[in-house]
């Protein structure tokens, strides 16, 4: 998948250190599950939650990742703990669940940041590949969301759940099926979030900019070189953008938000144009007189 290999993104040694605004028991004694946890997105987040207080338990299909991240933040004196879990797999879903609440008794937060697509003309999709991305993206996410959501209901208790997804107010070019299916999921969390307020349950969104990660590899060099400018910020964001809204919502100054997406993208939903395939020719107006 890799283009080129290059590494993005920040380190472990990184995130052990970032300044962060949030104190160190904001979540002490709770419990933070996070798909997609030794990803970019979600190893920043399992970082802070944990410094934080919180338990992490990070998810994801590569065991070698999680275990080096879980090996780092042990290491740290954090507690942590990974389990490989393919969110595709409604199966599988519902039987983490099931562990965790055996092993943990509690769970707080959910932090959805299992996703990711390929560029491709939407023209070009093939029925695999948008299947591919729906069902990682959408159904992955919905999978999550509902097996937490009837623990929540079945202990009595609530919880909150941050869904990771993509600015989706102008498209995004080349990613056509990942608009879709994250539009999806901001519709469903705004709905889920009325739905289940009776339960103390609260859903958000998180919308990030051009996020540095390791996620990039699967995108060409040309268009990576673009990203600083799709923001009148003129600059990429880190994984430690997106965690700290994560640690807003998670933590009790979220306590009174519910519904909403936080979009953190440098301004890029007001002013700038992103293509993921390259610019085609017809859309470089400046050229035509
Ligand atoms: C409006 C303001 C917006 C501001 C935004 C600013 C700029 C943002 C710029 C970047 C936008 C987003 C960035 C990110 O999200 S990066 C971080 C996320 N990480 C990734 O995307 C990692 C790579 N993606 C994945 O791993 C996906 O989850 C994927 C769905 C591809 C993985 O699923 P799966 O493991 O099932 O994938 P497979 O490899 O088995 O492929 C399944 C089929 O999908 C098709 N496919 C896959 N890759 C490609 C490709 N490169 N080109 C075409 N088609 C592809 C294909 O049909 C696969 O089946 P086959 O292999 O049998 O053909
Ligand atoms: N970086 C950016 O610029 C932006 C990112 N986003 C979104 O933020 C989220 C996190 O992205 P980021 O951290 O940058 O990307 P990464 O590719 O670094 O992380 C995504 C993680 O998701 C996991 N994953 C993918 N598919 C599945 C699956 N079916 N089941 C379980 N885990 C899965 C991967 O784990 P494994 O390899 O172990 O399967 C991977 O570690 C994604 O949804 C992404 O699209 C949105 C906008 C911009």
């Amino acid at each position: 998948m890799a283009e080129d290999g290059q590494r993005f993104g920040l380190s472990d040694a990184e995130l052990a250190a970032h300044r962060t605004v949030f104190a160190g028991d904001a979540m002490e004694g709770q419990v933070a599950v996070i798909s997609g946890g030794a990803g970019g997105i979600g190893r920043a987040v399992a970082w802070l939650y944990a410094r934080m207080g919180a338990r992490v338990v990070v998810t994801g299909r590569k065991q070698e990742k999680l275990d080096a991240l879980v090996a780092a933040l042990t290491e740290a004196g954090h507690a942590a703990r990974g389990e490989v879990l393919d969110v595709r797999s409604r199966e599988s879903v519902d039987a983490f669940w099931t562990r965790v609440w055996e092993a943990e008794g509690r769970v707080d937060t959910l932090v959805n940041s299992a996703g990711g697509q390929f560029p491709q003309a939407a023209i070009d999709f093939s029925p695999k590949g948008w299947d591919a991305v729906i069902n990682t993206n959408l159904n992955g996410t919905w999978h999550m969301m509902q097996a937490a959501a009837q623990r929540w209901r079945d202990a009595g208790k609530g919880g909150n759940i941050v869904n990771i997804v993509v600015v989706t107010t102008h498209g995004l070019y080349g990613v056509a099926h990942t608009i879709a299916a994250r539009s999806g999921v901001i519709g469903l969390s705004k709905s889920v979030a009325v739905e289940w307020a009776p339960l103390g349950i609260r859903v958000n969104c998180v919308a990030p900019g051009a996020i540095e990660t390791e996620g990039w590899n699967v995108y060409t060099e040309a268009a990576r070189a673009t990203y600083p400018k799709t923001n009148p910020m003129m600059r990429v964001g880190s994984a430690w953008d997106i965690a700290e809204a994560c640690g807003y919502l998670a933590a009790p100054s979220g306590g009174y938000v519910t519904g909403e997406v936080l979009t953190v993208d440098g301004g890029g939903q007001h002013w700038g144009e992103t293509w993921t395939t390259g610019k085609p020719d017809y859309f470089r107006t400046e050229d035509k007189a």
